[in-house]
């Protein structure tokens, strides 16, 4: 049997990437498509905990939100992860997987609030543990809520499914003739501003040396290669 390279990891899943072709919201084929390739790793038996994104619904920084107050924004982006969380939560249920949401923010009607020692016991258990609303504050991402959820989980690795398949020397939407590292150092990552993840999230992975894998959350299969430890993707390190 092929077995995972790591025993737990922080998977965070690009909220804009739910969209699909969609101009908004959640495309079904693609959420029933990612809880496909979560169901393939949660059996090789590797513990599994995930933040997702919002920006399919609402971003603070989005042209929607212009003239906003940002911390408003903010939390209605926290929002937005909220239902994604939920979504995601419920296309899991349907295919047999269980997973518990807990949110940062207190909106306790709807999930659970987050308890680090409750998320562990529900790792320990193998449920998969969807981490919703961010930090919990305006002003961050959730790739930075990946990084410090990760952290605290003792997660080996975080792994950013995205929709380009690793840290490139550009945008690679916008510059055709980026080119892709297969590993870069946080440092270098920090210092040549490449946006893929923002220098708060990178900071804190480097201070806590909790490694960073960048890959493809459109490519089939390539969660798989990630967990097994193939080469796959753009390793962010020490
Ligand atoms: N140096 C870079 N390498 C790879 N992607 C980059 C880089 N600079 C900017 N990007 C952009 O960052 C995006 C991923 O970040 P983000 O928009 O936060 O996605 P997510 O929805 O996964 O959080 C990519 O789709 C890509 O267009
Ligand atoms: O700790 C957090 C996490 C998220 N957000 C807000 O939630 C939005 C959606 O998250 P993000 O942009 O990280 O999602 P993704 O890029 O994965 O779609 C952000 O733009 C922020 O407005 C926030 O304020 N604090």
């Amino acid at each position: 049997m092929t077995k995972p390279a790591y025993k737990r990891v922080l998977l965070k899943l690009s909220g804009e990437a739910l969209m699909g072709d969609d101009a908004y919201g959640i495309n079904r084929a693609t959420i029933e498509r990612m809880v496909a390739d979560v169901a393939e790793v949660a059996k090789l038996g590797v513990e599994l905990a995930i933040v997702i994104g919002g920006g399919n619904i609402f971003r603070g920084v989005a042209p929607g939100a212009q003239g906003m107050d940002r911390a408003t924004a903010d939390y209605m982006g926290m929002l937005a992860t909220v239902m994604n969380s939920l979504a995601l939560a419920d296309a899991m249920r349907q295919v047999g997987i269980t997973a518990r949401v807990m949110s940062a923010i207190s909106i306790e009607q709807v999930v659970e609030p987050y308890v680090r020692p409750k998320a562990l016991q529900y790792l320990e258990e193998d449920k998969i543990v969807i981490f919703a609303a961010g930090t919990g504050n305006p002003f961050f991402t959730t790739d930075t809520a990946a990084a410090l959820r990760g952290s605290e989980i003792g997660a080996e690795i975080v792994l950013k499914a995205t929709k380009v398949d690793g840290v490139y020397s550009a945008d690679p939407n916008k510059d055709p003739t980026a080119t892709r590292y297969s590993h870069i150092t946080f440092d270098e990552a920090i210092t040549k501003h490449l946006q893929v993840m923002d220098a708060t999230a990178f900071a804190l992975c480097r201070d806590q040396k909790l490694p960073i894998k960048v890959f493809s959350i459109i490519k089939p299969g390539a969660l798989k290669r990630v967990i097994l430890g193939e080469d796959e993707g753009t390793l962010v390190h020490v």
